[in-house]
């Protein structure tokens, strides 16, 4: 296979067309703000901003709580089951003009039913979207329920609860939300209680929060994936641990730059975690929000790190390696890359 440093562009039409899946996006992240202007009205639900525009002004994250404020803010529009299916549906166009081939959703079911919106409306509303991007879009789609971690774990709990009769559905859990203050053995029961009904784990940890928090959402919840991790470079031990064990990373990096944990996308540590022999994988977290889908994350980022076909290659791998799929369907996931990695050095010839 030919890697002789192609054009930065054969490299942009590369990442654009190479078939990847998304592990890592907060479906309600993908709430544009022309939709949400479109529910707000369908709903009759009034918001505290004229127009798309000045919503869109508001979009200057200094950290993640002001970005939190805002996107919880953002998905009061959404009350019935044809808003959830029609945010997740939008979602899904996007994500086939990107060439994902698979998708893992979070959803945070709090957010909804805490203002009186029942659990079914949601998850059924976003699994039917997530059905039919099977069927219409050749797009294979999970949902991965996030609980809050800024409340408390009881009310992680009631949530579970809640999730018992719709566990057909779903196939994991996570954590999300603000994390410093809220460190990941405060859901230590919710977690065991998931793992134990046969759930997968995944947790954000080290986005804002120290390494320790890394730890402990392997150790205490049996984090299968760490949502970010970028902190992680601060730990060696920790970085030798997830290297052996092959734990993924889902990084996010134009998310990390619009929340200031990196000043800017030259500074991100992806090339860093990935010299290193993670497996690392590239995300858009809240594209609605942060200036970009997994496509624009790509291009920004190789763009700025200056990097190369193996490394989209790479990184395309390790999305499938670290999907949960079965191992069918990673390997078709891997034969489509060959075959359209065949191609492109066919016309690159
Ligand atoms: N980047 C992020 N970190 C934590 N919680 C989130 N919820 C939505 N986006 C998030
Ligand atoms: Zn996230």
């Amino acid at each position: 296979m030919t890697d002789l440093s192609p054009r930065p562009e054969s490299i942009a039409r590369f990442l654009r067309g190479m078939p990847k899946a998304e592990l890592h996006i907060h479906i309600e992240g993908s709430l544009e703000p022309e939709l949400i202007f479109r529910l707000a009205q369908r709903n009759g639900v009034t918001l505290p901003y004229a127009d798309v525009e000045s919503l869109r002004a508001a979009y200057a994250f200094t950290n993640l709580q002001s970005f939190l404020d805002i996107y919880y803010a953002g998905a009061s529009v959404l009350l019935t089951e044809d808003d959830f299916h029609d945010m997740a549906w939008a979602y899904f166009e996007r994500a086939k003009a990107d060439n994902i081939v698979h998708a893992e959703l979070f959803f945070d079911p709090q957010t909804h039913t805490d203002r009186g919106v029942p659990f079914a409306t949601v998850i059924d509303g976003l699994r039917r979207a997530v059905d039919r991007a099977g069927r219409e879009l050749d797009i294979h789609a999970e949902l991965i329920l996030c609980f809050l971690r800024h409340l408390s774990e009881d009310a992680a709990l009631a949530t579970l609860e809640q999730a018992r009769p719709h566990l057909n559905k779903f196939i994991g859990v996570g954590l999300d939300s603000s994390e410093v203050g809220h460190p990941p053995e405060k859901f230590a029961r919710v977690f065991a209680e998931a793992r134990a009904i046969g759930l997968r784990v995944v947790a954000h940890a080290g986005e804002e929060g120290p390494p320790a928090y890394i730890w402990s959402a392997l150790d205490v919840l049996g984090a299968e994936r760490i949502d970010h991790g970028v902190q992680a470079t601060k730990d060696p031990l920790l970085i030798e641990r997830l290297v052996r064990e092959r734990i993924p990373l889902t990084v996010c990096p134009l998310s990390n730059v619009k929340l200031c944990v990196f000043g800017d996308l030259a500074q991100h540590n992806l090339a860093e975690l990935m010299d290193l022999g993670l497996v690392v994988t590239i995300n858009s977290d809240d594209p609605a929000y942060f200036g970009g889908y997994i496509n624009q994350n790509f291009l920004d980022t190789f763009a700025a790190l200056n990097l190369r076909l193996w490394h989209a290659k790479q990184l395309a791998r390790n999305s499938f390696e670290a999907a949960f799929a079965t191992q069918e369907r990673k390997a078709a996931y891997n034969a489509r890359l060959d075959a359209f990695a065949a191609e492109f050095d066919n016309s690159a010839a």
